[in-house]
């Protein structure tokens, strides 16, 4: 029988953005499967590529002359048939190609150019076994090839006796380890070596290390056999056959937490809330539905608790979970209770993990070894099969989109996959974005609330410090008086302190310090953002540009500034007022080392230091309960943002950082400072009124037109030819203008705040939509007709639902 792959080749344009027809040569039938990655010739010449194979047929679609795969790159799969689909789903969606989508599903070991080599994890025919491997436990992987092994090599793999291991540079690789232990007893071994002939010098010495093995109870790997004692695999085989050893294979996973011992812990009994909203979502877990929940519960309400049982009550039906939690989150802390909670069964994906750490916990997840998946934005496309449940904490988090190609929101990924396994998906946070609690709303979501903390402590007190009279008062430095003298209250109590120096916005707008005054665009609901290449202040959305003011045109006053500063100044400012307190400084300075982040927030958790200094990283998930004062040094900088979400992520911020005081027996309390202290966003987190918060903020999205209420779409053309991206624009512009409807808005086109990057020109618009059923497909157009001013150096980004207006 004939038969063809489609494959989906890596040659990033828009013309190779679907499945090729391939000719599976004879040798490669029994093994070609979808999901793989082959190898294909592609265009004239002998050019070769790879590519995935996404699916098998008798009949081509392409009549002309077929050409065939020349190699294949894997024994097993490295793609399932769900992964296949969304892919293809997510490249449209995201204007992205197939062949991103795929590599990005994929450790980065799979991604690169890695050596490949093939090992022998089980015993096989002895005579195949030479034949094959020449005697050696290994094989290269173009050695393989070369010799035309990879048909049989796969059949092996099938039956588990081969796997494929992918060596990274400047790492040991050794993952499976061979473990030989004594098959006789003391005696029995001793009367083995006196069957012996008397040369016979490496028997001997193998039984005697055997004989010594036998009595500690104990095992030696083939490795220590052969650096301690010379004793290579034949000796061992010679050992095996005659019986006096028996030989297993031991998995070694690179365990990133190694060092580390996790305590069981129990569940708790759940709060009569948390109980409410457990049943709740247990209806979807036990009906097997595809229903959305918007956990949102106050800060230290126990959302944890309910993830952690409900991923117990999937476990327990024998299906699986995914649990997303933003960077940033994924502390100790996290990886504890979860480790602590479900053990071995876990597999943690995040970005301290080296390259070969993270392909062996995907290995574990691919082997259906590891049944939780605990991880970052793109753990989202963990292979995990039979999922009970997805959770995506902190749902709010920016960070869950990614800001570049292919440029998905790890929530779009979550609801795909929660339909196409028919399981429930769990959305939790303390506050949900605008769009999340309006799909609430309008019942596409469930929501679900938890509005106390579990020991019904209080909601720590927040008092606002209004920056402008500590200056009027004299005091120059970044903390006003009454958080000193808070701060020397906690020492002396020996309780712990959170300071918040707020970097959102680090230096990109202006500022007056005698009145907050931070200067508006003209024409929108947004603040202009400092240029210093062209020195002027400009309106990132519809390009409004004037110069910087020397004064404040409010209240005239010559203090306006550049608002910023680092949090290293910080703390030697700190040092200075309050000599006597223990600062541990945690931003991306201090934690940019492996390892890092725990030793920080364990030297805190054991009170090494009275005060944990840090930018918003410390803003989310600590739990500690000596925390009783958290002080916010700037609440300003991310209302500043040219960002219509700029009081939603400040109000975000200002929630989630106060929620770390008073967790445990201690009451807590905080401390805002601000030059804004009228600021909606700023009062109503002092109050804790996320809904008052969420009914304001709808009103202004409303009167900009903004979301929840308008869909967004940004495009950016790019060029080093600054009127090449410039004309560009328009023509896009031009091109879309008569097919929008009415109540479409188009900001734009404008140059980017970061005009020029790397050389490259940013030009780019911003479409406001309410219906548009044209638009995609129009997008989709404009990208397929620019193909040949895209092979001349232009780029377009489309991005939908943009996140980052820098
Ligand atoms: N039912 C319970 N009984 C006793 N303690 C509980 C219960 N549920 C949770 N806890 C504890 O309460 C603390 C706060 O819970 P958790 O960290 O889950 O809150 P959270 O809602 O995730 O808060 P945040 O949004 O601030 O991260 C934790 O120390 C947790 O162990
Ligand atoms: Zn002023
Ligand atoms: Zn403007």
């Amino acid at each position: 029988m004939n038969l063809i792959a489609k494959v989906i080749v890596d040659v990033p344009t828009m013309q190779t953005n679907q499945p090729y027809d391939y000719q599976i040569p004879d040798q490669f039938k029994d093994q070609i499967q979808p999901g793989m990655r082959v190898e294909v010739p592609f265009g004239q010449g002998k050019r070769v590529v790879q590519g995935f194979v996404v699916s098998i047929v008798e009949e081509p679609s392409f009549t002309g002359a077929l050409k065939s795969i020349t190699g294949v790159m894997d024994l097993h799969p490295v793609l399932n048939d769900e992964l296949i689909q969304l892919g293809k789903d997510m490249a449209e969606k995201t204007f992205s190609f197939r062949i991103t989508c795929y590599q990005t599903m994929l450790p980065a070991v799979l991604r690169a150019k890695y050596e490949k080599t093939i090992r022998l994890i089980d015993d096989i025919d002895e005579d195949l076994f030479f034949e094959l491997f020449k005697g050696k436990d290994e094989l290269t992987w173009e050695d393989a090839v070369n010799r035309d092994l990879l048909p049989q090599l796969a059949q092996l793999k099938k039956q588990e006796r081969v796997e494929v291991v992918y060596s990274v540079k400047n790492r040991a690789n050794k993952k499976k380890r061979r473990m030989i232990k004594p098959a006789l007893s003391f005696e029995q071994l001793e009367e083995e070596k006196m069957g012996l002939r008397k040369t016979a010098k490496k028997k001997l010495e193998l039984l005697e290390v055997l004989q010594t093995l036998s009595l500690a109870d104990q095992s030696i790997s083939s490795q220590e056999l052969s650096k301690n004692y010379q004793l290579t695999s034949s000796h061992i085989r010679d050992g095996e056959k005659k019986n006096w050893l028996t030989v297993y294979e031991e998995e070694v996973y690179r365990d990133p937490f190694e060092s580390q011992d996790f305590k069981q812990t129990d569940s708790h009994t759940l709060t009569s809330h948390q109980q409410a909203a457990f049943d709740k979502i247990q209806e979807a877990v036990k009906q097997e539905r595809a229903e959305t929940f918007l956990l949102r519960g106050v800060t230290g309400s126990g959302k944890t608790e309910i993830y952690l049982q409900t991923i117990a009550s999937v476990l327990e039906k024998g299906q699986t979970a995914l649990m997303l939690v933003p960077e940033i989150a994924l502390t100790p802390q996290m990886v504890t209770s979860f480790k602590g909670r479900f053990g071995e069964k876990v597999a943690v994906l995040h970005s301290g993990l080296s390259d070969g750490e993270k392909y062996d916990e995907w290995r574990k997840i691919e082997r259906e070894e590891a049944k939780v998946v605990v991880g970052a934005r793109s753990s989202i496309f963990a292979p995990v099969k039979n999922l009970g449940v997805i959770i995506m904490d902190e749902e709010h988090e920016t960070s869950y989109k990614q800001s570049e190609n292919p440029r998905y929101h790890a929530r779009d990924v979550a609801l795909w996959r929660s339909e196409f396994h028919n399981c429930p998906l769990i959305l939790g946070s303390a506050t949900p974005s605008l769009e999340s609690r309006a799909r609430a709303q309008k019942k596409v979501y469930t929501l679900v609330e938890l509005p106390e903390r579990v020991n019904k402590k209080v909601l720590p007190e927040v008092e606002i410090i209004d920056m402008r009279d500590e200056g009027k008062n004299g005091n120059r430095s970044s903390f006003s008086i009454q958080l000193q003298e808070k701060i020397r209250d906690r020492l002396a109590k020996k309780e712990q302190i959170v300071l918040m120096l707020n970097r959102r916005g680090y230096s990109s707008f202006v500022m007056c310090r005698d009145c907050g005054f931070v200067l508006p665009c003209p024409n929108c609901d947004i603040s202009l953002t400092l240029h210093m290449d062209t020195k002027s202040m400009k309106c990132h959305y519809c390009g409004h540009e004037e110069r910087i003011p020397h004064t404040c045109p409010v209240c005239k006053s010559s203090k306006i500034r550049y608002y910023g500063t680092g949090t290293q100044k910080i703390q030697e400012e700190l040092e200075q007022v309050i000599p006597e307190a223990r600062v541990i400084r945690m931003d991306v300075d201090t934690t940019r080392k492996k390892g890092a982040h725990e030793k920080i927030l364990s030297a805190f958790g054991n009170h090494e230091a009275d005060i944990l200094l840090g930018t918003q990283m410390i803003a989310k998930g600590l739990d500690f309960p000596n925390i009783t004062l958290v002080g916010v040094l700037n609440a300003d900088t991310s209302l500043g943002l040219p960002d219509f979400r700029s009081s939603e992520k400040t109000f975000q911020l200002l929630t989630q950082v106060s929620g770390r005081a008073g967790r445990a027996e201690l009451t807590g309390e905080v401390i805002v400072q601000t030059y804004n202290p009228e600021h909606y966003a700023i009062q109503l987190a002092q109050m804790h009124d996320y809904n008052q918060f969420y009914k304001t903020e709808m009103i202004i999205r409303h009167r900009g037109n903004y979301p929840p209420y308008y869909f967004t779409v940004s495009i950016t053309a790019s060029h080093e030819d600054e009127k090449k991206a410039a004309k560009k624009m328009y023509e896009i512009v031009n091109f879309l203008a008569p097919h929008l409807q009415k109540e479409t808005i188009v900001l734009g086109p404008t140059p980017k705040s970061i005009a020029r990057v790397n050389n490259r020109f940013y030009y780019q618009v911003l479409i406001k939509y309410k219906t548009e059923p044209q638009l995609i497909p129009l997008l989709h157009q404009i990208i397929n007709e620019s193909q040949k001013e895209m092979a001349k150096g232009l780029m377009i980004a489309i991005d939908k639902e943009p996140q980052q207006f820098m």
